[in-house]
């Protein structure tokens, strides 16, 4: 039932709807009293008067009630309008007798087609509960969207539909030769009909397979072509997303969109769509052949299919949602086998192989106890099936043999419908399985559109690209905190400028909120309050790639690529010669240790530069920044893993670059004296700054951390 403010509701408009209806049923008693005998019903006349009533109470069931009770009360209005016409139509087939509802309806068959159509409502209701309406009408349009997505392989496709139905026709008149055979046999053999028998089950297997292979491979083509276009976008979207989102999302569980979600998502259309419909095509054409074989057996093998149905409905709730846990346990698993791996070195640091492997173990403990779940599930799934279709199959052989002994159905008739019915039951259960199944896959395919439709938290780029660029960059009273951390300030109204072609440098405690300027000044995040400002336009106003072209940035940890050096240093720009690559390593002290390595610049730097020492992929890092010879130039403790004399011989040439903009960040506030100005940082504010000079005549907090950081010094010393 509904749920609890709901369900009073629904029982009232039960009442209404059935009172409605009795006054219908009332004024017909009182027509045909009123007539004296000259008006009498017969079935197609009860059918429209049924079919009226459908109407009215549909009607006033639409105009009146609430839409989710009318959705729930829909399928109960058509059975009270359509069990009696239904009733009356199955007595005057199956027994020929006299009906209950005609020549004039009797009121113990309206109460009874009433109490009937409410009990099969309700047992359907909690077979097929209704809360489940929502849910699969968000499943339709995200496999409507699917379908849209699949515009470009319409022709595909539509190919492909077409050999599916050749194949299901064929392979569904093949049960028809059979039984056809059989009779040729035990009869009278006429060697003819025999032939001819055998020709049609051989051109018809023939037809289905060529028809068969011609329909999955048109699939698996539209599947991956889909595939392909569906990876692409995501990867675009995932590219244009806020550093924030890489944050909040575990990489793991990212690739798992990216590669198992997106195939699930095609597999939704291409695979279970292909057998949605085969199944579909191929009970039709069965369900003819099999009414043509025998009536009563077609009805007989139809009380099987609505209890394997709700069966089958159970199951694929509970496979829904166990699918879904295992989902998740494995994206959990395959982010904790990817993150310790890749951070090594760090768990053997801290002799953390037994944690990480306890860890592990724990998921795939997960994991199994979801299996095993599953496991028994289908196990006692499959002997309820087996015992209900065994049962039936019973039934429907004595009754078989009863017609053949009357004289209604012939041995090779009856085999045929034992192969049509099987085929038949596998077909519906494949119909209600892949229901579920579509549902299932189009779940993945939520999470796909999820990523799909995110847009990023930043403001759109502009596309400002001035003429010439002076460099002078403004924080004007900037307060920030990281989205993971809405409530920690890691910026407080600060406000510094950058003068062109002038060197500032940024100092302060560790924490203090050094690194976020310099993440603010890239764009990976954008402030709550303030604005940063290049030239006095705000950064979002300037156009992406013009931004990036005049701004680069080696930060404290540079990446590098798996490839060659020259891969590394020239990375991004198109057609770099070997003497730009190597003017560049000159100037950031890095070609000397190039030379000296096995194959100079064209030597691997191993998986992230895992092959280089710290400080020669900072030498790297800076070469790959100075090549581009950019406007503002930034360096995040670019230079702390290099000996000192690289340090000097590095910021020389920083400090040399004509008519550049350069932020340096550094704690070791040596590298630092000569810098033109010096912005002291702690607890997201700043507290003082000028030159060297100006801040030691101070004797404030830059005064102190240098006179700490002395001390500390010589005391190693
Ligand atoms: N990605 C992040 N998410 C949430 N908080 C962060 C993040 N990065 C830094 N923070 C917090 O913001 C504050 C400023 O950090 P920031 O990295 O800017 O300091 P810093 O001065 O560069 O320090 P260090 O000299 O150690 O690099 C700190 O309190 C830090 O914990």
């Amino acid at each position: 039932m509904m749920a609890d403010p709901a369900a009073g509701s629904a029982w009232r408009a039960y009442g209404a709807l059935l009172f409605l209806d009795v006054t219908l049923w009332v004024s017909l008693w009182t027509a045909i009293l009123g007539s004296q005998g000259a008006l009498l019903m017969n079935l197609t006349w009860l059918w429209a008067f049924r079919a009226f009533s459908w109407f009215l109470l549909h009607t006033v069931s639409s105009a009146t009630l609430d839409k989710t009770i009318h959705s729930f009360l829909k399928p109960w209005v058509a059975l009270l309008c359509f069990l009696p016409p239904v009733f009356d139509m199955v007595q005057t087939l199956a027994l020929g007798g006299r009906c209950g509802f005609s020549p004039v309806p009797m009121p113990s068959m309206v109460v009874l087609s009433a109490m009937t159509g409410t009990l099969v409502h309700l047992i359907l209701d909690k077979a097929f509960p209704s809360k489940k309406v929502k849910k699969e009408q968000e499943a339709r349009v995200l496999l409507m969207r699917v379908i849209h997505y699949s515009k470009p392989d319409y022709l595909h496709l539509g190919v492909a539909f077409f050999f599916l139905i050749l194949a299901a026709l064929f392979e569904s008149t093949i049960p028809h030769y059979v039984g056809k055979i059989i009779d040729g046999l035990s009869g009278e053999y006429k060697h003819d009909n025999f032939l001819w028998a055998i020709a049609c089950m051989s051109f018809y297997s023939f037809g289905s397979s060529m028809f068969t292979g011609l329909r999955g491979g048109m699939f698996m083509c539209s599947l991956s072509r889909l595939n392909k276009r569906i990876r692409h976008m995501l990867f675009q979207n995932l590219m244009k997303q806020d550093i924030s989102f890489f944050e909040e999302n575990k990489p793991g569980s990212l690739t798992s969109r990216l590669v198992s979600d997106t195939d699930k998502m095609g597999r939704s259309i291409a695979m279970n769509v292909n057998v949605l419909l085969r199944s579909l095509v191929k009970t039709c054409g069965m369900l003819v052949q099999m009414l043509s074989l025998s009536w009563q057996l077609t009805l007989l093998s139809f009380v099987e299919m609505p209890l394997l149905a709700v069966l089958q409905n159970y199951y694929n709730i509970h496979y829904q949602k166990t699918s879904r846990e295992l989902q998740d346990c494995l994206a959990e698993i395959e982010q904790l086998a990817s993150s310790t791996i890749k951070s090594v070195k760090t768990v053997r640091r801290f002799r953390a192989e037994a944690q990480e492997l306890k860890r592990y173990q724990e998921a795939l403990d997960r994991k199994l106890q979801i299996l095993k779940r599953k496991g028994i599930f289908s196990a006692v799934h499959l002997l309820l099936r087996r015992c209900l279709t065994l049962s039936l199959r019973v039934a429907m052989l004595l009754l078989g043999r009863r017609l053949i002994s009357s004289g209604q159905l012939s041995g090779g008739s009856l085999l045929a419908f034992v192969l049509y019915q099987k085929d038949m039951l596998s077909n519906m259960r494949q119909l209600v399985y892949i229901y579920g199944d579509i549902l299932n896959t189009v779940w993945s395919a939520e999470k796909v559109f999820k990523l799909l439709d995110r847009k990023p938290n930043m403001q759109e780029t502009g596309n400002w690209v001035p003429e010439k660029l002076e460099g002078r960059i403004t924080f004007d009273n900037v307060t920030f905190s990281y989205p993971s951390r809405p409530e920690r300030k890691a910026l407080k109204s600060v406000s510094v400028e950058l003068s062109p072609g002038k060197m500032t440098a940024l100092v302060g405690p560790s924490g203090g909120g050094k690194t976020t300027c310099v993440s603010l000044l890239q764009r990976f995040y954008e402030p709550q309050q303030g604005r940063v400002l290049l030239d006095n336009e705000p950064l979002h106003e300037y156009q992406h790639q013009y931004l990036c072209s005049q701004m680069a940035a080696v930060s404290q940890n540079p990446v590098l690529f798996s490839g060659s050096v020259k891969y590394n240093i020239a990375y991004g720009l198109r057609d770099c010669t070997i003497e730009r690559v190597k003017e560049a390593a000159k100037k950031a002290n890095a070609h000397d240790f190039i030379c000296r390595l096995d194959e100079g610049y064209d030597t691997d730097v191993g998986e992230s530069g895992g092959q280089l020492s710290i400080g020669q992929k900072q030498c790297i890092a800076i070469a790959r920044v100075l090549i581009r010879n950019p406007k503002i130039l930034i360096l995040d403790e670019a230079t702390g893993k290099l000996d000192i004399n690289t340090q000097h011989t590095v910021q020389e040439v920083l400090s040399g670059s004509k008519g550049q903009t350069v932020l340096v960040v550094a704690h070791c506030l040596k590298t630092i004296e000569r810098a033109d100005h010096i912005v002291y940082i702690e607890d997201g504010m700043v507290m003082e700054q000028g030159t060297h000079e100006q801040l030691m005549a101070k004797r404030g907090r830059y005064f102190h951390l240098r006179e700490k950081l002395f001390t500390v010094d010589s005391d190693q010393n």
